[in-house]
C-alpha cells in the first residue's frame, strides 16, 4: 500500500546543538535503511521550510504506524498520512 506522508518538523530550541545533532544523524541512517529496503520510495524537501514530502510502500497501515513512530524525529514532527492508489491514467507501471 502506498502513502504519501508529510512531516514537518519542529525541533525545540532549548535541546542541546548535540543532541539535535545525534537526532539527525539517526533519524538519516533509519531513513536511508528504509530506502534501501524500498518501504520508503521518496523522500523530497518541500521548498522553503524545514518539511518534507515522502511516499511510503508498506504492507499496510499498522506496518506504517510502526515505521513512522519509530522515526527518532518522532516527537518533534507534527505527520500527515494520505492513503494513495493508482490513477487509471497513470502510465508508470510502479504506482500500485
Ligand atoms: O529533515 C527531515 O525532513 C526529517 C527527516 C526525515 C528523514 C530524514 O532523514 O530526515
Amino acid at each position: 500500500m502506498l502513502f504519501k506522508v508529510e512531516m514537518k518538523v519542529n525541533i525545540p530550541h532549548d535541546l542541546p546543538a548535540e543532541v539535535v545533532d545525534e537526532i539527525k544523524a539517526t533519524e538519516k541512517a533509519y531513513s536511508q535503511d528504509l530506502q534501501q529496503q524500498g518501504k520508503w520510495r521518496h523522500l523530497w524537501r518541500v521548498a522553503g521550510s524545514y518539511s518534507n514530502v515522502s511516499i511510503f510502500d508498506v504492507a499496510d497501515n499498522t506496518e506504517l504506524q510502526e515505521l513512522i513512530s519509530a522515526l527518532p524525529l518522532f516527537p518533534y514532527m507534527d505527520i500527515s498520512v494520505t492513503p494513495l492508489c493508482r490513477h487509471p491514467s497513470s502510465i508508470s507501471s510502479d504506482d500500485s
